[in-house]
């Protein structure tokens, strides 16, 4: 396996007692935590603990309520042309004509104003960056005619196509089957591996990532454990973050969280609702 490049120095992002909340609600709050070049980060919780919200913050989308947050020693917005961002479910309607060369093209000028270049050094990457994540076959084929695993692919070569330091990965994973979410993970970790990439990768589910997440970021009911996948999916990290019972159990080499409650069964900014045994009342 291809060593992960590691440079010593400033962090790819860096996050000093932030928060972040939208009007009187506090999605999170007391947030310390730094990203290094190569480090896979996996973002977990529940609908609505404020896994996006963290992303956009990432993106330079959502200033934050509290607390300070650099990408590369910089404001984010500074450091835009260093990120790369699949978004949760971009919406395909606008782009359903577009051919998969045309996305990746994005990639690549989509920062810069003015006519688009069609030169062939810019062909060339295009063509090299479809190779690399194995969306050469369907170059050319308009991106309403490709399956979801594929439109995946060719999504994450938009993303990789400004040769990013920071890798967004909001839910890549949603409704792809196994062996596509394995395709995809495999893509990005090589990335990271190759590139020294930082990887920010937003999941309900630990297990497609388990093998890769170096660190876990676990925001729930407006707090967070930051760890190791081992120390944070445990039943009592687990059960003191959401102020219940939780349960935590490897089975077969997969990690099944029990008791979890629903993040969105009780909304903070709604006090007057109560939970019990999982029941609103
Ligand atoms: N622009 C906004 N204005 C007001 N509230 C918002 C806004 N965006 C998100 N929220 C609220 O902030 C909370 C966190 O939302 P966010 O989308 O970050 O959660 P999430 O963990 O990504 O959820 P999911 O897993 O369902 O995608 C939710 O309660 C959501 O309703």
């Amino acid at each position: 396996m291809t060593p992960i490049p590691r440079q010593d120095g400033t962090p790819v992002v860096a996050l000093r007692a932030a928060a972040l909340s939208y009007g009187e609600r506090e999605v999170w709050s007391g947030l310390d935590l730094e990203v290094r070049p190569g480090e896979f980060l996996a973002v977990l919780g529940p609908n609505g603990a404020g896994k996006t919200s963290f992303v956009r913050a990432l993106l330079g989308r959502q200033p934050l309520s509290a607390g300070t947050l650099t990408v590369l020693g910089g404001p984010p917005r500074q450091a835009a042309r260093h990120i790369g961002y699949i978004p949760q479910q971009a919406a395909l309607s606008a782009q359903a004509m577009l051919r998969a060369r045309d996305l990746v093209q994005f990639g690549i000028d989509g920062h810069r104003f003015g006519p688009r270049r069609r030169t062939g050094p810019v062909r060339r990457r295009v063509d090299e960056i479809l190779e690399s994540v194995g969306a050469s076959a369907y170059a050319d084929v308009p991106l309403g005619m490709l399956s979801g695993g594929e439109r995946q692919r060719v999504r994450i070569g938009q993303a990789l196509a400004t040769d990013p330091s920071l890798l967004l990965c909001d839910e890549p994973l949603l409704s792809l089957d196994l062996n596509r979410q394995r395709a995809v993970t495999e893509l990005i970790d090589a990335r990271r591996r190759s590139h020294g990439t930082a990887v920010v990768f937003v999941t309900h589910e630990i297990n497609p990532v388990q093998g890769l997440a170096d660190r876990v970021l676990y925001l729930a009911r407006g707090g967070h454990r930051v760890g190791t996948p081992d120390e944070v999916l445990t039943s009592e990290s687990l059960s003191r973050l959401y102020g219940t019972q939780v349960d935590v159990v490897r089975v077969r080499g997969r990690v099944v969280v029990a008791g979890a409650p629903d993040e969105t069964a009780v909304p903070p900014h709604h006090p007057g609702l109560q939970e019990k045994d999982g029941v609103r009342s």
